[in-house]
């Protein structure tokens, strides 16, 4: 699909495959940039690790029978229960659900550590009440772990690959199982067995499970005591058959990433996930067009195409028009920089992102296109259409200060009755707060440009995302999505 995504599915193809998104709040960006790095931290405590267990432990509360429960945030309510404590899991922001989130540590964190790519949807809604338990816990017997895994929707074939597939990661905790693992050297410090002996998602925890040379605690316990070895009871309960096929290292990455990915997707009946998110082969972002410095108005934008390009030229066509009367209206890219990272490596990508910047001459934009050597990228035919220019944000006429000095451009070719805005404040948890709406006024210190007014709010916030309305001749016309981060 070459359309222009929406913001959700923009969202959510940013932070996966470049691990940010502009606009987004820090937090965000830090989650992803912990995931970027798979080495465990002091004493074995790896992000990676616990952002699977976070997610299984979710979506454990899933019943097949009734199509309740799944990957649905009520872990958090459920957070006091013994079986699931973790340390540093901190939820990044609020244009995603928490579960969506979450799903993407599960992807990023696999591969990340070397792991297989785990197809990716979004779509998932967090729930509002804990859900039933529903986590298994290693004193359990094989038939009982049979049963609660065929209740999460799982054979039991599928139950010891799944395990496996997890357990390459991490380990067990001594504050957790003291009885399993020594404290660490540094006092109060967890100190973490790891399962297999490598912080790699790979299929060690299978290979040395088959040649007795595992330290797994799950598998040898400690001290002769066998009341805590669930993976020993999980992995044999087919006669290792299962276990014998997953010691082939490419059958272990396609089966996780198979299984991983029913495990996220692992919703409660009544949610409908989106396609699978995949990275765009044209990805356009960031497109703003305002008055520049000089007195015509500026196109900026970037591009990001899935290799490397020889040649990239950016056209556009005059407002109200399919064509372009001046003859000059395309430009050359600013600067291109690689955009690769992890997830897109394993796709086989190597991403490069142009930025645009340039002065429009005589007219508007009504839409732009690309040529990518000799290759027309219009985005399916309909080219990229910049929707109304009535009304457009024009950050650079801004000013961040003890207030937050908010500018829209405005055309003066006709009078506008009312110019306002609506501000969301993006800081805080869990849902956007939304401001009451806010009258721009003409702002007499900032001279027209470009046959545009400037309108001005001053108001406290420091980031915030914006919608720009001004009715003019009884029509509303909108500049949506609009990010003080621009300002910066
Ligand atoms: C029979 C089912 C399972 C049992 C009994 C079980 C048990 C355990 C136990 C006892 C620990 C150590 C926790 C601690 O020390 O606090 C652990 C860790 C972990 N489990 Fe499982 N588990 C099961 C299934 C799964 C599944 C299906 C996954 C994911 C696909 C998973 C992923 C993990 C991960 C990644 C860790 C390491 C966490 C870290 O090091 O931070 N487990 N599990």
């Amino acid at each position: 699909d070459y359309h222009w995504p929406s913001p959700f599915i923009d969202t959510l193809e940013g932070l996966l495959y470049e691990g940010k998104q502009e606009g987004l709040p820090d937090r965000a960006v830090d989650f992803v940039a912990q995931l970027l790095r798979c080495e465990p931290r002091v004493n074995n405590e790896s992000i990676a690790a616990d952002w699977i267990r976070f997610a299984y432990h979710d979506m454990a509360t899933h019943n097949i029978d009734d199509g309740t429960g799944g990957l649905d945030n009520s872990i958090t309510m459920e957070l006091d229960r013994d079986e699931s404590k973790f340390d540093f899991i901190d939820f990044p922001n609020k244009y995603l659900s928490y579960s969506d989130t979450t799903a993407m540590g599960v992807v990023l964190a696999t591969v990340e550590c070397g792991g297989p790519v785990i197809a990716y949807r979004g779509g998932r809604i967090d729930a509002k009440f804990p859900g039933p338990p529903g986590v298994p816990v290693p004193e359990q017997s094989a038939e009982d772990f049979i049963e609660t895994f065929r209740k999460q929707g799982f054979t039991k074939e599928e139950m010891i690959a799944l395990v496996a597939c997890g357990h390459t990661l991490g380990g067990v905790r001594n504050p957790d199982f003291p009885t399993l693992v020594p404290p660490g050297d540094i006092e109060f410090e967890n100190n973490i067995k790891l399962f297999d002996g490598t912080p790699q998602f790979d299929n060690t925890i299978v290979t040395s499970y088959l040649d007795g040379t595992t330290e797994n605690l799950l598998v040898v316990g400690a001290n002769g005591n066998t009341t805590l070895t669930s993976d020993l009871r999980v992995f044999g309960s087919d006669g290792n058959v299962t276990m014998k096929s997953l010691a082939d290292p490419d059958h272990f990455a396609a089966t996780c990433a198979s299984l991983l990915g029913r495990m996220i997707d692992t919703v409660p009946r009544n949610v409908t996930l989106t396609d699978f998110i995949h990275p765009l082969p044209v990805k356009v972002a960031g497109v703003q067009l305002a008055p520049g410095n000089e007195d015509h108005l500026a196109l900026n934008l970037t591009l990001r195409l899935s290799n490397n390009a020889r040649q990239v030229t950016l056209h556009w066509a005059d407002r109200d028009s399919e064509s372009c009367s001046s003859g000059a209206c395309s430009a050359a890219p600013i600067n291109s920089t690689l955009v690769s990272t992890r997830l897109l490596q394993a796709l086989g990508l190597s991403p490069v992102k142009y930025t645009f910047s340039t002065p429009i001459a005589n007219t508007s934009v009504s839409k732009f296109w690309f040529e990518v050597d000799g290759k027309i990228e219009n985005n399916g035919g309909s080219g990229y259409v910049i929707e109304q220019d009535r009304i457009l944000f024009a950050p650079d006429r801004g000013a961040f200060g003890l207030l937050l000095k908010i500018v829209a451009a405005v055309r003066n070719d006709s009078t506008p009755s009312a110019v306002w805005m609506d501000t969301y404040q993006r800081d805080g948890v869990s849902t956007v707060e939304r401001h009451p709406p806010v009258n721009l006024t003409l702002d007499e210190s900032l001279p027209a440009a470009a046959g545009y007014n400037f309108y001005s709010a001053s108001i406290p916030g420091s980031d915030l995302t914006l919608d720009l309305f001004a009715e003019i001749d009884g029509k509303v016309y909108e500049e949506e999505f609009r990010d003080t981060h621009f300002m910066a």
